[in-house]
C-alpha cells in the first residue's frame, strides 16, 4: 500500500532542498527558515532578497496523521514579497501568487469572497502552541466574542499557511492568529493579497511579518469587524534578538 505519509514528506523535501539549491545558485539571497531559525541562525529581514520557508507547516498535524500539512515557500525583497507557494501535501493543492499576476491553485484563478456580513462569514484561526493560561485566556475570549457576534463558524486546519489559502480561495471570510511565525504566514500572505484579500495587524495596523500578529481577510469590512474583538497581545518578535539598523 502507497505510504501517503512518506510520499508528503518526500514533496515537502523535495520542494524544501529545490528552494535551497536555488538559494545557493543565487548566492545574494538571505533564507530564513524554521528548522536554520531554531539552529541558531538569525531571522531578520533585511531589503536584501530572502527566502521565508516553512518545510512542514502543520508539524503537530503531520506527527499525529491529521490530514493537513504544507510546505509554506515565501520569497521578498525590499521587505516586501514577491512571490509565495503553498503546497498542501495530503489534499494535492499547489497555491501560488507572484506580485501584480493574481494566486492560483493548481493552475486555476483564486478570489476571495464578496461576503461583507459578518454575520454569515465563516472564520479560521487556531488554539496555537502556547499553553500560559492568560494566553489561553485570550484565545478563548476573543474566540467566544467573535462566536457570538454571531458568525457562521469557526474553522482552523491545523496549518497557518493553509488557514490563509482557505481565505484566498474564498471558503472562509478570514483567518487571525497570535504567536505564528514569519514562515507560517510568508507565502499565504501574498497569496491572499493576489486573490484579492486584505492583512492587517490583530490591532488594525499594517501587517509586520516578524510581528507575529496577522489578520487576513476576504475585505476590509470584515477584518476590521474581527480586529474590534480580539483581546491582543504581543509575543516575543520573530527578529528579537537579531533586529539591525537597516
Ligand atoms: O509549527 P508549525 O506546524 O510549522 O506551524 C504552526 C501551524 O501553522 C499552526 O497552525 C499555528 O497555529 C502555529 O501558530 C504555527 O506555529
Ligand atoms: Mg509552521
Amino acid at each position: 500500500m502507497t505510504d501517503l505519509w512518506q510520499n508528503a514528506m518526500d514533496h515537502a523535501v523535495a520542494l524544501a532542498r529545490k528552494a535551497g539549491s536555488v538559494s545557493v545558485c543565487l548566492s545574494f539571497c538571505l533564507f530564513i527558515g524554521e528548522e536554520s531559525v531554531a539552529a541558531g541562525e538569525p531571522c531578520v529581514l533585511t531589503d536584501n532578497p530572502t527566502w521565508i520557508v516553512d518545510p512542514v507547516d502543520g508539524t503537530t498535524n503531520f506527527v499525529h496523521g491529521y490530514p493537513f500539512v504544507a510546505v509554506s515557500i515565501g520569497f521578498a525583497v525590499n521587505r516586501k514579497l514577491e512571490f509565495g507557494v503553498v503546497y498542501s501535501c495530503i489534499e494535492d493543492k499547489m497555491y501560488t501568487a507572484r506580485k501584480g499576476q493574481g494566486a492560483f491553485c493548481n493552475g486555476q484563478l483564486l478570489n476571495v469572497s464578496d461576503q461583507k456580513e459578518i454575520s454569515q462569514s465563516i472564520i479560521a484561526t487556531e488554539f496555537g502552541s502556547n499553553r500560559d493560561t492568560e494566553v489561553v485566556d485570550k484565545i478563548f475570549s476573543s474566540m467566544r466574542k467573535i462566536l457570538c457576534l454571531p458568525i457562521h463558524g469557526i474553522r482552523g486546519v491545523g496549518t497557518a499557511a493553509t488557514n490563509m489559502c482557505l481565505v484566498a480561495s474564498g471558503c472562509v471570510e478570514a483567518y487571525y492568529e497570535i504567536g505564528i511565525h514569519c514562515w507560517d504566514i510568508a507565502a499565504g500572505a501574498i497569496i491572499v493579497t493576489e486573490a484579492g484579500g486584505v492583512l492587517m495587524d490583530v490591532d488594525g495596523g499594517p501587517l509586520d511579518l516578524m510581528s507575529r500578529r496577522v489578520v487576513a481577510a476576504n475585505n476590509k469590512i470584515i477584518a476590521e469587524r474581527i480586529v474590534k474583538e480580539i483581546d491582543a497581545f504581543t509575543p516575543l518578535r520573530d527578529d528579537a534578538s537579531t533586529e539591525t539598523e537597516d
